[in-house]
């Protein structure tokens, strides 16, 4: 089992693999295994470690520009240890700035649309028991709308490479990106634990990549 220390996860020999050191390809299998670990990870911290992770994610986000000059925010209710945005969201609203929250397509696969969120907006959990606003006819936002997206990550290194739930549910949605590279674009940073830092994420042809990462302790500009 990986061993976590100083925040950072330490794999143990076999479970190093050379090619993810040499050449970075994208290997399903050590996806999947880098994923279970820093799932696992995020998991194991207790309730007192994920709030002064969120105090601290705040602070390191209210001094960033991406987030002072963004209006439209699209955010992310925590779930599976995620580091909670709860905190960013209550300072966002008493900015007067507008959040919202990813919502499962009801037609396109796999792909997210967001749905404005205040203090009174109805929830429902979705297919993957995750509370979403429930859908309203004409309410749905594309993408595009955003001015910041802060995404939740499984794992992350300090290039901006992401690792996600593995659905290719942002991936897919902020396609336009580097389909359209003229179109005004969100920036996108990613949220996450300093545990679910790896030193080189292998990148795969369809990654999106990130302005940046905020984590509880500090921010991390993509290179
Ligand atoms: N908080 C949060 N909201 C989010 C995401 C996220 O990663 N975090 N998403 C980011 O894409 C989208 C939902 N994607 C998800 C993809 C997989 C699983 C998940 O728990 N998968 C299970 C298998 C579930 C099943 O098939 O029933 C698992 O891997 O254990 C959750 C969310 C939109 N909303
Ligand atoms: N733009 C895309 N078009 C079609 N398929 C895609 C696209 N992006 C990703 N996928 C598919 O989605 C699957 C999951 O991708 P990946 O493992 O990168 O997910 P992830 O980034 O970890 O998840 P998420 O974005 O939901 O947090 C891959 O099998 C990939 O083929």
């Amino acid at each position: 089992m990986p061993e976590v220390k100083n925040n950072r996860i330490l794999l143990a020999d076999n479970e190093r693999q050379p090619s993810l050191l040499i050449n970075n390809p994208v290997n399903p299998q050590q996806r999947k295994q880098l994923r279970a670990t820093l799932r696992q990870a995020r998991r194991a911290l207790t309730c007192q470690q994920q709030q002064l992770a969120s105090q601290r994610l705040l602070k390191v986000l209210l001094s960033r520009p991406e987030f002072l000059k963004a209006k439209h925010i699209a955010v992310y209710l925590a779930n599976d240890g995620e580091i909670d945005p709860m905190q960013i969201i209550e300072a966002a609203w008493a900015m007067n700035k507008h959040c919202y929250l990813p919502v499962l397509h009801p037609i396109y696969h796999n792909r997210l649309w967001f749905l404005r969120f205040r203090p009174t907006t109805k929830l429902a959990p979705n297919r993957f028991n995750i509370l979403e606003p429930t859908v309203r006819a004409g309410h749905l936002k594309s993408a595009w709308a955003m001015d910041l997206v802060l995404l939740p990550l499984v794992g992350f290194d300090q290039y901006g490479g992401r690792l996600g739930m593995g659905g290719g549910f942002y991936d897919r949605t902020f396609e336009f990106i580097v389909k359209n590279p003229l179109k005004p674009r969100p920036k996108l940073v990613g949220l996450a634990h300093e545990c679910q830092r790896v030193d080189k994420l292998p990148t795969a042809s369809w990654d999106i990549p990130l302005t940046g990462i905020a984590s509880d302790s500090k921010y991390y500009t993509a290179k």
